[in-house]
């Protein structure tokens, strides 16, 4: 690949990627990075082993018009902005984008390899240009259970969120920490006291957590010691779209959105900090014994780790404390539900800052490096 310019390098998806660009040793494959910013052009930009050299501004039609490959983790905003006029203009490049703006188009191939890289081929051999990153949730349910789907065996699916306060944004993970330290604060005195009455310990919390001065103005509530069960707007339907990506999203990268397959739940947002949660109740088309749902969930990827479905390894690796910061991708909790032979249950957790955003983006461009060489 010789001329990639990378935009939104320095956000926190951003860096994420950059972090695991280095650990691959990726930036040694490009033979030109070129990094934009829209508020620094100018200040230098990192060095990725070629020096540091001026970010350009990454406004300027004409800097970006001069790039073979874009990848983007600057937002929705920016793409909706700055790629129809870099298309008007006559650029054909690879456009690699984290936001979700592009996703649906139908020239946009989403992109999540270890599950679709059929997809992914198939339009690099149509000559298609767009590549864009897959909701988080979505991803990672994918990395969990994609081998289910691609096997044929899913009739429909229903996942329960909890996800993590990063995918709302760096401020909303500094207002979850300051929601923690105010509830802590504020009965301190009472925890250093083991004979305080723990009646009195709840009420002084609920009262912090109500006053007008408890730190909500990202997150618009309560979310430590609390959670809140609506993520992204709100559609006429009911659903949160959140939600309705799950369903459009899954079957999208899965190539079936001609026969899609029913993915519906409900996704709240919990006071972990960077990796989502889900429960997941699949209805099978077949009754399938656990043991062959668990062969087929292990051999589907490299990085999905089934964790058996016993309570001392649940709560030591199903969690996302456990999961933080890791490319591993643990599923478990799978057991037939009472519902009946082909209802199975399953729980999985991962980071979603990597498979749920910058590591399906980091592997499109080692995609594009490796045909065209
Ligand atoms: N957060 C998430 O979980 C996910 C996000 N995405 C997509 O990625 C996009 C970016 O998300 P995210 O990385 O969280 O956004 P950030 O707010 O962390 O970063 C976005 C941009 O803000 C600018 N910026 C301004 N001040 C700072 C600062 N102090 N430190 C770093 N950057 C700064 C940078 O652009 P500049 O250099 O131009 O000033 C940066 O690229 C989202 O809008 C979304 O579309 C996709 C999947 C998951
Ligand atoms: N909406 C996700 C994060 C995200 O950025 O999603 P998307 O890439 O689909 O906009 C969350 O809040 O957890």
């Amino acid at each position: 690949m010789t001329r990639v310019g990378f935009v939104g390098w320095r956000g926190m998806v951003g860096s994420v990627l950059m972090e695991r660009m280095r650990a691959e040793n990726d930036f040694a494959r490009i033979a030109d990075p070129v990094f934009f910013s829209t508020s620094q052009a100018g200040q230098p930009g990192p060095d990725v082993g070629r020096g540091a050299s001026p970010l350009l501004d990454a406004e300027s039609v004409e800097a970006l018009g001069e790039m073979d490959v874009i990848l983007t983790c600057q937002g929705g905003s920016y793409t909706k902005a700055v790629y129809p006029e870099l298309r008007a203009a006559g650029w054909d490049g690879y456009w690699i984008d984290a936001a979700s703006a592009l996703r649906m188009d139908p020239d946009a191939t989403i992109v999540l390899d270890p599950v679709n890289r059929p997809v992914i081929d198939a339009a690099l051999d149509a000559g298609k240009r767009d590549f864009i990153g897959g909701n988080c949730t979505v991803s990672l349910m994918l990395m969990a259970i994609g081998g289910l789907f691609n096997a044929g065996l899913v009739e429909w699916v229903s996942a329960m969120t909890y996800q993590a306060a990063s995918g709302a944004g760096a401020k909303n993970m500094r207002e979850l920490l300051s929601q923690m330290g105010a509830l802590h604060g504020s009965v301190a005195g009472l925890l250093a006291d083991p004979a305080a009455a723990i009646l009195e310990i709840d009420r002084q919390v609920t009262d912090c957590m109500r006053a007008p001065a408890f730190p909500t103005a990202n997150f618009g509530a309560p979310l430590a010691g609390s959670l809140i069960p609506w993520i992204d707007t709100q559609l006429e339907n009911g659903q949160s779209r959140e939600e309705w990506k799950g369903y459009a999203e899954t079957n999208k990268i899965l190539g079936l959105s001609d026969a899609p397959i029913p993915i519906d739940g409900i996704c709240a947002r919990v006071g972990a900090m960077r990796c989502h949660s889900q429960g997941l109740t699949i209805k099978l088309t077949e009754d399938v014994a656990i043991a062959e749902i668990e062969r087929i969930i292990t051999s589907s990827n490299d990085w999905v780790r089934l964790i058996p479905n016993e309570r001392e390894q649940t709560i030591r690796a199903l969690s996302p404390a456990a999961a933080t910061g890791m490319l591993q991708v643990p599923v478990g909790r799978l057991r037939k539900m009472n519902l009946g032979n082909s209802y199975v249950s399953a729980f999985t957790v991962g980071d979603q800052l990597l498979w749920g955003a910058a590591e399906p983006l980091r592997r499109m461009l080692a995609i594009l490096d490796e045909r065209s060489s």
